[in-house]
């Protein structure tokens, strides 16, 4: 579906000051290669300025690459750039694409107009969304009025109509609420599982990928330091699991043999360990009496932080 190599983008930037007048060169994104394959969902993360928008504009045909070879569906975006937007929907949590005066049905009609959608197909799929977004109480309201959750629903909306195969979704779930974020990710679960639409998901809300993406592909400074398995990428990457264990009675002795004491205060005690839980629980509950009991796998949050700060897959 998607066939990046060896992508490379340069801006050039004015310099202000002293340097007035000059020009200096910016590598947005230096040598980047990756595919992915119809029906993926994959996770895109960087910190700010990695080069993750950059990749997506280039995805898209916004933006003409400075070198490498790029191919969507077997179009190159910026070249046929009319039949691939055809085939391709994008979201983009910061704006919208619907017509700020217009109530959200004449907008979605207007887009029905631009890609050609067969009005039966329309009906359809407008029905489909109405019921799977709950649209219907603001289809009538203009998109300035609606509440950035209602945008987001519509917005998604908006780029599915006419039946894309590929979803880009840069920050979908950017300023909603716990409920708001839900009903997202299950609409974009349910459109990949259902309609096997392929997404390419930017954001910076690790929830979004863990819920979504098997599989995520980290850049920072316009290099791919990690594609593959988010699992993978938690088990080499990520901190140890931990016991969280509440004892009947403060232990007199909190070490128990196999297992990484972290922390001890009165009855709770935290230990490390890795594999799987049942070994480490049974010798936890032989050495006293437990209360209560939770393992907690490494977050990650941390993990992502970690490999941005020490820059870990670079070495
Ligand atoms: N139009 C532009 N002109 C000059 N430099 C740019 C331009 N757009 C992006 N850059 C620079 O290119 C680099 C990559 O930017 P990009 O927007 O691709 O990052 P990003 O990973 O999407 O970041 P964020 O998470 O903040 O959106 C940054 O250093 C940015 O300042």
């Amino acid at each position: 579906m998607i066939d990046v190599q060896q992508l490379r983008k340069i801006y050039r930037v004015r310099s202000g000051g002293v340097l007035r007048g000059q020009t200096r060169v910016m590598e947005a994104v230096k040598d980047v290669s990756f595919t992915v394959q119809a029906g993926e969902v994959v996770g895109y993360l960087g910190p700010n300025g990695a080069g993750k928008s950059t990749t997506i504009k280039v995805l898209t045909g916004l933006l003409v690459p400075d070198g490498g070879v790029v191919t969507v569906g077997g179009l190159v975006p910026w070249r046929e750039r009319r039949r691939h937007v055809a085939r391709l929907g994008a979201v983009f949590g910061q704006r919208t694409t619907l017509w700020w005066d217009l109530p959200v049905r004449d907008s979605l009609d207007l887009l029905r107009h631009v890609y050609r959608v067969p009005a039966g197909r329309f009906r359809e799929n407008l029905a489909r969304f109405t019921e799977l977004l709950e649209l219907e109480p603001f289809l009538g309201t203009p998109a300035r009025s609606l509440s950035l959750g209602q945008r987001m629903r519509a917005d998604l909306a908006a780029a599915l109509l006419h039946d894309p195969a590929l979803l880009f979704l840069d920050e979908p779930t950017v300023g909603l609420d716990v409920v708001a974020r839900e009903r997202i990710r299950a609409f974009v679960e349910h459109v990949n599982r259902e309609q096997g639409v392929t997404v390419l998901l930017t954001t910076h809300d690790l929830m979004d990928v863990q819920r979504l993406a098997r599989r995520v592909m980290i850049i920072d400074h316009g290099t791919l330091l990690y594609d593959g398995a988010l699992a993978a990428l938690q088990q080499r990457y990520g901190g140890a699991r931990e016991l969280l264990v509440d004892f009947e009675t403060a232990p007199t002795c909190p070490d128990v043999p196999g297992l990484d004491l972290v922390h001890a205060e009165g009855a709770r005690v935290r230990y490390a360990f890795s594999g799987p839980a049942a070994g480490p629980i049974a010798r936890v509950t032989a050495h006293a009496p437990v209360r209560d009991l939770t393992v907690q796998e490494p977050d990650l949050d941390t993990t992502i932080r970690r490999i941005y700060e020490e820059g870990l897959l670079r070495v």
